[in-house]
């Protein structure tokens, strides 16, 4: 667990990070949002002391982070960031291995540690290890970036935009992977992105922030069925609110008894999906698989339309 207390910085007269608390539970994401220069990068860079606080403290699992040193707190953190920072003359393998190296290692279990996590992010180690980074595609970058980020075993992995230079394809697969390597492993996350929608996949928490302040702390349908006044509101509540409540729902929540005729849509598919399917279909059913092919019954447009509007109630019902 990370509890962020009452932390404010300043440089010079500017406050870029302002008072702000909060709690960020043990295997979990949680991600910080808010425009360009609200503070988001400064206080995730708080939580591993790459930039110290003004005022206010950090503890994690309970233990207050100014005690350690900077540098082994990062060796116990893993921190990933946009242009993945990869040393440009160091392999792949040299790139993942430099915090086990840090942390003295033996050759062995280090050449171990890269094989598995190049295996791990789909990455052939006797297609990649040794190659440079620019030989690499940015997709392929960033995944070695979070390798390189993740090879000491940390239990915190701190990302600073890590999608943001990547096409919207390759983008959305790297999302996924994410969830389902922090899923997997367990790990407790903290992303900063200015993209919302990014934020509502990702987040089981999303701190909005703006001038320094965290606005609002919640999960993602409780800020877009209840968002703080003011800006928040205005930041979700453009025309593809609905959408995006859609978005938070798959469908298997709102699956019914039956059949229809047409191409299948998998049960764990968003309904924001299904929604897109039906209307490019242009029916008003169509039949719902589980990922091996079974059959699960029928997902329809009215039941969509039933959950797309502000019926807050419903929604907050439902998992996010
Ligand atoms: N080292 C620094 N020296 C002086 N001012 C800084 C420094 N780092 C950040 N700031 C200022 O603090 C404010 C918050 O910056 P920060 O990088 O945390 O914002 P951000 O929300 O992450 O923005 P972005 O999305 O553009 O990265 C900005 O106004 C920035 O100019």
């Amino acid at each position: 667990m990370i509890e962020v207390r009452q932390v404010s910085r300043r440089f010079g007269s500017q406050l870029a990070v302002d008072n702000v608390s909060l709690t960020i539970e043990r295997g979990t994401i949680t991600v910080l949002v808010g425009t360009s220069g609200s503070g988001k990068s400064t206080l995730l860079r708080i939580i591993n002391r790459l930039i110290e606080p003004t005022t206010g403290t950090v503890l994690i699992n309970g233990q207050d982070t100014s005690g350690l040193s900077g540098e082994e707190l990062r060796r116990g953190i893993g921190y990933a960031i946009q242009g993945h920072g990869l040393f440009p003359h160091w392999t792949v393998a040299r790139n993942i291995g430099t915090v086990p190296s840090l942390l003295g290692w033996d050759q062995g279990r280090i050449a171990r540690r890269v094989d598995e996590l190049l295996r791990l992010f789909d990455l052939d180690p006797a297609l990649y290890a040794e190659k440079l980074p620019h030989q690499l595609s940015g997709g392929q970058q960033q995944r070695v970036g979070v390798a390189r980020a993740l090879a000491a075993e940390p239990a915190v992995l701190l990302m600073d935009e890590p999608f943001g230079a990547l096409d919207p394809i390759i983008r959305a697969k790297a999302q996924e992977d994410l969830l389902a390597l922090q899923r997997r492993l367990g790990i407790t996350v903290v992303l900063v992105t200015h993209d919302m929608e990014e934020a509502m996949l990702l987040g089981n928490r999303i701190g909005v922030m703006d001038g320094g302040k965290l606005l609002q702390y919640a999960t993602p349908t409780e800020i877009l069925t209840h968002p703080a006044p003011g800006f928040v509101e205005r930041l979700i509540g453009g025309p593809d609110r609905s959408l995006r409540l859609l978005s938070l729902l798959r469908v298997a929540d709102s699956v019914q008894p039956g059949t229809a005729e047409g191409k299948p849509v998998q049960e764990n598919a968003t309904l924001r999906d299904a929604l897109s399917e039906l209307l490019w279909a242009r029916v008003q059913a169509l039949p719902v698989t589980a990922a091996d092919g079974t059959p699960r019954g029928r997902i329809t447009l009215p039941a969509i339309l039933d959950l797309a509007g502000a019926d807050a109630h419903r929604v907050e019902d439902s998992p996010a």
